[in-house]
C-alpha cells in the first residue's frame, strides 16, 4: 500500500469532517438537549447498532457509565450489543432482526432515549428497534449516512436524525465516533459548563 492511499484516506476523512461539522453542529446539539433532559428526568438512554457501530455503542456507554473527560456521576447508557446470551437466543429462538428490538421492549420506558447506529439507515435490526422505540413513547437519535435509508422515513419532529453526508461506510462511521465524542462533551457541558476545551 503506498503512502499516498494511506493520505487519501486521512484527507477524504478529514474533509468530510470538516464539511459535516457545519451541517451536523445543529443536528448534534439538539441531539445533546434532548439525551441530557431525558437524563435530567431520570431516564436512560440505550444504543444499538451492527459491527463497527456496534462497536461505537459501546464505547458511547463506556464514557457515559465511566467518564468522558471529566470526573462526575456516571450516566445510565445501555449498549444492547453485549449480551451473547440474549443476542443468540433471540437471534436463534426469533430473527437475527429482533436481536435489538426485543431488547428495547424489555428495557425500554417512555421517556428514554434509543442512539440508533446504522451508515446505510437499512440495517433491519436497528430499523426494528427503532420501530419498537417509538411504539413505546421513546425518542431517537439516529446516527446514518448515505440519506439515511429506511430510518430516515420513520423519524417524526420529535426525534433528531444526524445524517453524515458521505457514502462510504468507513468515512461515515469515521464521523459518527466524532459525534459521540460531541455527545459526550455536551453532556459534560450541560452539567457542568464550558470551563474546559473551549
Ligand atoms: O465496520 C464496518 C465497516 O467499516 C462493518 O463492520 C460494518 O459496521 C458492518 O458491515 C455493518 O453490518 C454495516 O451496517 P450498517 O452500518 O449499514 O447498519
Ligand atoms: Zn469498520
Amino acid at each position: 500500500m503506498t503512502n499516498q492511499r494511506i493520505q487519501a484516506h486521512f484527507q477524504e476523512s478529514a474533509d468530510l469532517k470538516t464539511r459535516s461539522a457545519a451541517l451536523l453542529a445543529e443536528p448534534i446539539s439538539e441531539a445533546v438537549q434532548l439525551m441530557f433532559s431525558a437524563l435530567s428526568n431520570g431516564n436512560k438512554i440505550l444504543a444499538c447498532g451492527n459491527g463497527g457501530s456496534a462497536a461505537d455503542c459501546q464505547h458511547f456507554a463506556a464514557e457515559l457509565v465511566g467518564r468522558f473527560e471529566r470526573e462526575r456521576l456516571p450516566l445510565p447508557a445501555l449498549a444492547l450489543t453485549t449480551d451473547t446470551s440474549i443476542l443468540t437466543a433471540v437471534g436463534n429462538d426469533y430473527a437475527f432482526n429482533d436481536i435489538f428490538s426485543k431488547q428495547v421492549q424489555a428495557f425500554g420506558q417512555a421517556g428514554d432515549i434509543l442512539l440508533a447506529l446504522s451508515t446505510s439507515g437499512n440495517s433491519a435490526n436497528v430499523v426494528a428497534a427503532v420501530e419498537a422505540a417509538l411504539e413505546r413513547d421513546m425518542r431517537v437519535v439516529a446516527l446514518t449516512g448515505k440519506g439515511g435509508g429506511a430510518i430516515a422515513r420513520m423519524l417524526t419532529d420529535a426525534d433528531v436524525h444526524i445524517c453524515v453526508p458521505h457514502d462510504r461506510t468507513a468515512r461515515i462511521q469515521e464521523v459518527h465516533l466524532l459525534t459521540i465524542h460531541c455527545l459526550c462533551d455536551g453532556i459534560d457541558v450541560a452539567l457542568f459548563g464550558e470551563d474546559m476545551h473551549e
